[in-house]
């Protein structure tokens, strides 16, 4: 079971030097992918290797040492409870679909509460991790930035103008999750991992550490393939929200995580997600020639549904709609 997704080089898109034949290029080799699996690895990303590892080690560092008091005080709440359903440390046991553990922050918001709505609460850090806060904030700003660049390298490929995304992205509502699969020597029954499913915002960027035959991605022919990490590499999915910009011709393709190695492994997604009050509807016309610009999604609706109704939860929590919010 070979891993087959193409492997992207974008230094060219980035660089003030390259011609803007080699961008364009770049732009077509991101669309070819973006058709045909939906998920690629890029190099020539221009994220230091030094701060990439230290994001990977603080990680590690967490779910190897941090006490069951200080994750039990970042947990997740749910709104009734004063939380916001979706900010802070959250385990996952599921024996059929896989076990893991993650902290979820995502983009700050102006704070209204509590009580908060899905999505609109504080980022918990935790406190094991003095720098951490610092660190991601520095990570996380390059991501946006290379975010920001990725698709526009996507409406080049997309021939629509380079420019069109950037009013929905420009305050991207991103998730930054930083996840443990215990090893099989743990004494967890569950099997560690994610059961399959699509991320639903916009671009992936998946940091993972070394660890081999982790995460699976479903081929187009069919069968599992295992995505393992490259070195220098991120692995980078489409989500449904550009899924569903470009009519389905980019693929948010299924994937899961199946954990089979005896240590932990850690991996690091960022979630490239629209701006929160950003229209979802196609840019590219049906077959009939038409736009349709007032048919579509709300973003924050989709976040809101998928949050409260995740896969891995066994009974739905009730929907609670978020009012459009501040987003700094
Ligand atoms: O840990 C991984 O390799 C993938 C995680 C993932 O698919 C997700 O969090 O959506
Ligand atoms: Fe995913």
């Amino acid at each position: 079971m070979a891993s087959t997704l193409p492997i992207i080089d974008f230094a060219p898109f980035l660089s003030p030097t390259a011609s803007p034949a080699a961008k364009q290029k770049v732009a077509f080799e991101i669309d070819r992918a973006c058709r045909d699996v939906g998920f690629f690895y890029l190099k020539g990303h221009g994220i230091s290797p030094e701060l990439i590892a230290r994001m990977l080690t603080s990680a590690r560092d967490f779910f190897e040492h941090a006490t069951t008091e200080e994750k039990e005080k970042i947990a997740i709440k749910s709104t009734k409870e004063g939380g916001d359903n979706a900010r802070g440390w959250l385990r996952v046991e599921n024996a059929e679909k896989g076990s893991h553990e993650a902290v979820d922050f995502y983009r700050p918001v102006e704070m209204r509460g509590p009580p908060y709505t899905t999505g609109m609460g504080e980022n918990k850090w935790p406190s094991s991790l003095p720098g951490f806060q610092a660190l991601a904030n520095t990570y996380i700003g390059k991501l946006e930035s290379l975010g920001r660049e990725v698709v526009r390298a996507m409406a080049i490929g997309l021939e629509v103008d380079a420019e069109l995304f950037l009013d929905r992205i420009d305050k991207a509502f991103w998730n930054l999750r930083i996840l443990g699969y215990e090893g099989r020597k743990s004494k967890t029954p569950a099997l560690a991992g994610i059961g399959e499913h699509t991320d639903f915002g916009i671009l992936t960027f998946l940091l993972a550490d070394s660890t081999k035959q982790s995460l699976q991605v479903l081929s187009k022919s069919g069968e599992w393939i295992w995505a393992d990490p490259i070195d220098g590499c991120y692995v980078c999915n489409i989500g449904d929200m550009m899924s569903e910009w470009t009519r389905g011709a980019y693929k948010s393709t299924l994937h899961r995580v199946c954990h089979t190695s005896d240590s932990l492994r850690i991996s690091i997604p960022f979630f490239f997600d629209p701006n929160w009050d950003a229209f979802i509807s196609p840019v590219l016309p049906d077959t009939d020639g038409m736009l349709r610009p007032d048919e579509g999604i709300r973003y924050q609706d989709k976040f809101v549904r998928s949050i409260d109704y995740p896969l891995w939860r066994d009974s739905p929590m009730e929907a609670s709609y978020a009012p459009k919010a501040m987003i700094k």
